[in-house]
């Protein structure tokens, strides 16, 4: 089902780039000159989070973090989505055993860039809602292209948010904020996000926001690393901690979820509404 990752190292003069992994759903670049990572997701056309993606995203931030990179830098190849969130056909009529895997490894693509003691930043280049927010918000630092929309759109759906998939969300805007914005499956325009503090800087493109990015990482060139990384974690632990507690009822809560037929009839739904809008566009 997925094949063994192919590391290929170009020559260390100028930026050293290894392809991630041999089915490139994600590719890794690391800057010679700072150390850091670029992490970018390659599903086209909207980088839904199905399981193949789910698996390369966690092989490539293991992989950053075996590599003691400085940092790690998440995008898109994608021209305007960051990330459309799950791939909601994953979850229509679904195969049990991969919907199981799905979720499993969503949880565990969270919990490895939540949890990862390197500076974190999102290179967000265009809309990121869902499962999208969930990987920007993992991140330590945000910077965002103009006139794009990000936010947990869950409630919407019909979904209840866990708490792990709110943990990020919840350490960035204040918590009156947060709560209405989920409960109302607000998603933010790019200047909303900067104005509530969702986003810290606006890019007027990618390559902007991935040297904002850079910038954002570079602050920490002259902090003791140890000291940073715990200091980092100590303030994620509770709720690491919180999570792995839960992680294996989520995952039955979410199957039990999915599976109901109101909520498949909701799915269908929903993608037909995604196709009408493509119809609508052409
Ligand atoms: C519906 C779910 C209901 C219940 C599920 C129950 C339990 C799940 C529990 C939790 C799940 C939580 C996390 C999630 O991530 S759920 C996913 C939520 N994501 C969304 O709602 C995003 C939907 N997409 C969009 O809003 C837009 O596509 C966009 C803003 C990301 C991009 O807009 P564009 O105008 O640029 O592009 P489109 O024409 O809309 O789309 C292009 C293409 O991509 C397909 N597509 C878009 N999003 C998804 C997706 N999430 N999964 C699969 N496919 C997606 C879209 O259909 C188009 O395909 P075609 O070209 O028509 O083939």
């Amino acid at each position: 089902m997925f094949s063994p990752r192919v590391v290929s190292l170009v020559p260390r003069t100028g930026p050293r780039r290894f392809m991630s992994t041999a089915s490139k759903l994600t590719t890794v670049e690391v800057n010679d000159k700072t150390g850091i990572a670029t992490l970018t997701m390659c599903r086209p056309p909207v980088n839904g989070q199905n399981l193949e993606l789910l698996l390369d995203i966690k092989s490539s931030i293991k992989e950053i973090e075996n590599d003691s990179s400085r940092g790690l830098i998440i995008t898109s190849a994608s021209p305007k989505v960051f990330c459309a969130g799950l791939d909601i056909l994953e979850m229509h009529k679904p195969d049990q055993q991969r919907l199981r895997a799905v979720w499993t490894e969503l949880q565990n693509v969270w919990c490895a860039l939540y949890g990862i003691s390197m500076p974190t930043a999102a290179a967000i280049n265009g809309h990121a809602p869902a499962g999208g927010c969930l990987l920007a918000t993992a991140c330590e630092y945000r910077v965002m292209v103009p006139d794009c929309r990000i936010g947990l759109n869950e409630t919407q759906l019909g979904i209840i948010a866990p708490k792990w998939l709110v943990s990020g969300f919840l350490n960035i805007l204040p918590k009156r904020v947060a709560e209405r914005a989920l409960t109302q499956s607000r998603l933010f325009t790019t200047d909303e996000a900067l104005q509530e503090g969702l986003i810290d800087e606006i890019a007027n493109s990618k390559e902007e926001a991935v040297e904002k990015c850079a910038a954002f990482i570079g602050t920490f060139s002259k902090v003791n690393p140890v000291a940073r990384a715990l200091t980092k974690l100590q303030f994620r632990a509770e709720n690491l901690r919180q999570f792995h507690k839960e992680r294996e009822q989520d995952v039955e809560n979410f199957l039990s979820l999915v599976n109901r037929p109101e909520v498949q009839k909701g799915i269908g739904a929903y993608l037909e509404g995604l196709k009408k809008k493509k119809a609508n566009k052409q």
